[in-house]
């Protein structure tokens, strides 16, 4: 958790209690803070298969991620998939592992983005403690919710980092929030982020990203791809704004960037289970314009915050070796907005303006 305590205070209406004299028998009190709380998906401890395991069983034991009926769902979850997918994955992870801290990327730019808003946010004055959670594996919202109440925070805004609202991300983080609050005897006041697909600050950081990215290239692509993460058509039947959400990002950066529609495109990726999710896929679309005879594309990932096993192994690697077995020539990834400046501009324009009437 970074601390920010500066001299110049700006709302009157927080104060610090911990000066107040108080009778000897009373119980501590610490309030006055405000709680920025970053949440993403979530990460296993290693990659070896315990605890692939531990983290791919709390992943999947979410009945918004898998809304199949418990009776069917948990035979077939520890049955087979918690017996061959840890290894599979724990695999898929080494390859992106950051070694030296030994931690995934996901973990490390998550950290990152905390300690920088921290920064950021510290520059205006203010006293706010900015912090981060997964919602599955460490560390828990829970651990940190309590971790910021102790701190003094009376007040939290929680983020989940997913600028596409849907039931199986989103609602998941918030769900969790509430369940931490159960437990508590005197709870923080919550707010919690909205999607922000198109929030202008957000789309103009990834058509910059996409302009940099292509002018530091030495071949132009044909076409991008904008390749989101996929949910089941299902869910999205019975009423998952994501989809929606998805193709507005796509089609306010394809107004900002004044392209049209076949030169920057929805593709949904990381299919899961035997359902059909949303469509096109990325990985057939990738083979099919290969086919087709298009010889160079490009592939960004809007919808992650932060580079991920998704994005590093599932795009730029598998992706890129598809387009080049059947045919394609040159194959770029433009990395996600992460901790870079853009980045951040999004982070903190998003924090700033759910914060009003706070600071
Ligand atoms: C099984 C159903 C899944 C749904 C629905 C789902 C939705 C969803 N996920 C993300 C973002 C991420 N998912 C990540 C990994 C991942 N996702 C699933 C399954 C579903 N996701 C699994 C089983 C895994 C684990 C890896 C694997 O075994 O394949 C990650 C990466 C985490 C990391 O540490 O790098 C992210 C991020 C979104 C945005 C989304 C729906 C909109
Ligand atoms: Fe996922
Ligand atoms: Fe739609």
């Amino acid at each position: 958790m970074t601390k920010i305590t500066a001299s110049q205070f700006p709302a009157d209406h927080i104060r610090v209690l911990q000066s107040v004299r108080l009778p000897q028998d009373h119980p501590p009190v610490k309030t006055g803070r405000i709680g920025v709380l970053l949440v993403n998906l979530g990460t296993p401890d290693g990659t070896s298969y315990w605890p692939m395991r531990r983290y791919l069983r709390e992943f999947l034991s979410d009945k918004r991620v898998i809304e199949w009926p418990k009776a069917i769902w948990y035979p077939i979850l520890h049955g087979i998939v918690l017996m061959t997918r840890p290894k599979k994955s724990g695999k898929a992870y080494e390859e992106i592992w950051n070694k030296e801290r030994d931690e995934s990327p996901l973990r490390t730019i998550t950290r990152s983005q905390s300690d920088k808003l921290a920064e950021r946010l510290g520059l205006t004055g203010g006293r706010l403690s900015v912090d981060w959670a997964m919602r599955y594996g460490q560390p828990s919202i829970r651990s940190r919710l309590e971790a910021l109440k102790a701190d003094g925070c009376d007040r939290i805004l929680v983020f989940p980092l997913y600028p596409q609202y849907s039931a199986t991300t989103t609602a998941t983080v918030n769900d969790e929030v509430c369940k931490a609050l159960l437990d508590m005897r005197w709870q923080p006041a919550i707010r919690t982020v909205p999607p922000y697909h198109d929030d202008p600050v957000y789309v103009e950081a990834l058509a910059l990203s996409v302009e940099r990215h292509l002018a530091g290239l030495d071949f132009e692509p044909d076409l991008v791809l904008t390749s989101y993460h996929g949910i089941p058509q299902s869910y999205f039947r019975k009423g998952d704004p994501y989809h929606c959400h998805c193709q507005k990002t796509t089609r306010l950066m394809r107004e900002r960037l004044g392209w049209d529609k076949d030169r920057l495109r929805v593709t949904f990726q990381s299919r899961f289970g035997p359902e059909e999710w949303l469509q096109p896929y990325t990985d057939k679309t990738v083979e099919a314009l290969a086919k087709d005879g298009v010889k160079r594309i490009a592939v960004m990932n809007p919808g992650f915050v932060a580079d991920c096993l998704e994005t590093l192994e599932e795009i730029a690697g598998e992706a890129g070796e598809i387009f080049h077995e059947h045919g394609g020539e040159h194959f770029t990834h433009i990395p996600c907005l992460n901790d870079s400046d853009l980045g951040m501009d999004v982070i903190e324009a998003v924090v700033r303006r759910e914060l009003s009437g706070w600071i």
